[in-house]
């Protein structure tokens, strides 16, 4: 049993099963256990059951306060969205009809242009936080669009929802297609400046802004370096898009022929550091993850949009053989489902057809893409020393899962084991089995 030296009080004790991850154990299950969590949202202790009445005599609570999960109820550690487009919400699950490139200027930028209407951008971005946190995303990394306001919109409705957020006003001083949708690289800059000031001075505790050059191809070199000078100056995240299709690694290498590769483009321009997550990297070479993981940059793995948009197939088994953290991310709307359900589905769906391509190839289990998407992203985002898992001292981000939720899509035939409840829940759940969510002890699901 492990307690945390607090002199705070015991706000919440839950009682029954918890799963999660640690750095060593792709699956960890703790039965009959004993969590409290403090008026700080900290976990407090966890212990067994067994301990009820010693611990609650050290840690000062009552025994009956104690909340009793049901047979085939467990708690897991909130999932992490590392990758997700905000605006581009309003147009899930349509427009994937063409490849990345065409893509972006035949739908996305005309849409994203629209978000310099507040109105639209606060019916959108309260739709996408709210459709979120209740498919179990307690930290999402999200793409704004290049509209300060609108960006600093985004900040407000994730705070007031409780979600634990990057939020990322969208740099770009080049777009051929759409013409009002670009800045100078001075406005990029100075409105990046003020996106961070504004949002720092409100003092969210849980919102953070992140650099965000929307990647190689919209930005000038120029912007690139004024932004990799921002990000260091005041020790921000950073977030873009890299190797996503081989088309556009194609246009980069001629773009910028002084690199060596898409990620030097990056290196360069101070980009890489051990707060910058890069969306997809489908097509990185194998001296291309040793810098990520010489600077300790991540990656965030998007499977339904490289299928969506046939951008390719990220080799997930390399990338973690090549100790580079990584996460998963949904990338609405390349990516059409908002649910990090989804994206562990499609991780696996993924790591199966690279097994049947090449049958030696190491097939990702179900417990290892549970770990990306809890604990994997919180590394990725370099958030993991104070949330990912059930560690005393962490914020207690957390979803409640039934998975006999009535009316819910699973049926259980019998009493099942929680790795099989687990199981079952990742591949068949929903929003109906996620009865409660969590972040930083607050409860942001349902909401009130
Ligand atoms: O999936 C993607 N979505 C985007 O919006 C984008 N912009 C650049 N590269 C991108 N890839
Ligand atoms: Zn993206």
């Amino acid at each position: 049993e492990r307690e945390r030296e607090t002199n705070t009080t015991i706000a919440h004790v839950y009682r029954g099963t918890f799963v999660h991850s640690t750095p060593h154990t792709a699956l960890q299950i703790l039965e009959d256990a004993l969590l409290g969590v403090d008026t700080e949202g900290k976990i407090a202790f966890i212990g067994k059951g067994e301990e009820l009445n010693k611990l609650s005599q050290s840690c000062g609570f009552s025994p009956s306060e104690v909340i009793q999960l049901a047979q085939h109820e467990f708690f897991m550690p909130g999932m992490v969205d590392t990758h997700i487009h905000a605006p581009q919400y309003s147009y899930a699950g349509t427009a994937l009809d063409l490849p990345l490139l065409q893509w972006l200027n035949t739908y996305t930028f005309p849409v994203e242009s629209r978000f310099k209407d507040l109105e639209f951008a606060r019916s959108v971005y309260t739709q996408v936080v709210k459709r979120t946190l209740r498919n179990g995303t307690t930290t999402a990394c999200y793409f704004a669009t290049i509209h300060t306001d609108a960006s600093l919109l985004l900040g407000k409705i994730t705070n007031d929802f409780g979600q634990r957020a990057l939020v990322g006003k969208v740099c770009m001083d080049i777009n051929n297609a759409v013409k009002h949708y670009k800045e100078t690289s001075e406005e990029s800059q100075e409105e990046t400046c003020r996106f961070i000031a504004e949002l720092l001075k409100k003092k969210y505790p849980l919102v953070k802004p992140v650099v965000t050059p929307r990647f190689a191809l919209s930005c000038s070199a120029d912007l690139l370096e004024q932004l990799g000078a921002i990000a260091k100056n005041n020790n921000l995240h950073i977030q873009s898009h890299i190797s996503e299709t081989i088309e556009e690694v194609n246009v980069v290498k001629k773009l910028f022929p002084d690199s060596e590769s898409y990620t030097d483009v990056y290196l360069k321009h101070n980009l890489l550091t051990d707060k910058t997550v890069m969306a997809h990297g489908c097509h990185l070479t194998d001296e291309e993850l040793a810098l990520f993981r010489e600077t300790g940059a991540s990656l965030s793995h998007c499977p339904n949009s490289n299928i969506s948009l046939c951008s390719g197939m990220l080799n997930v088994r390399n990338v973690l053989n090549h100790k580079v953290k990584l996460g998963l991310g949904t990338d609405v709307a390349g990516g059409y489902s908002a649910s990090m359900l989804d994206a562990v589905r499609r991780t696996l769906d993924t790591s199966k057809v690279l097994t049947i391509q090449e049958p030696d190839y190491c097939t990702l289990s179900f417990e290892e893409v549970f770990r990306l998407a809890t604990l994997g992203g919180s590394q990725a985002l370099s958030m993991d020393d104070h949330t990912g898992n059930f560690e005393v001292g962490k914020d207690f981000d957390a979803l409640r899962v039934n998975v006999a939720a009535p009316e819910g899509p699973i049926d259980l035939v019998q009493v099942d084991e929680p790795k099989i409840l687990l199981e079952k829940f990742l591949n068949l759940g929903d929003d109906r089995n996620i009865v409660e969510v969590y972040v930083a002890g607050r409860k942001v699901v349902p909401f009130e």
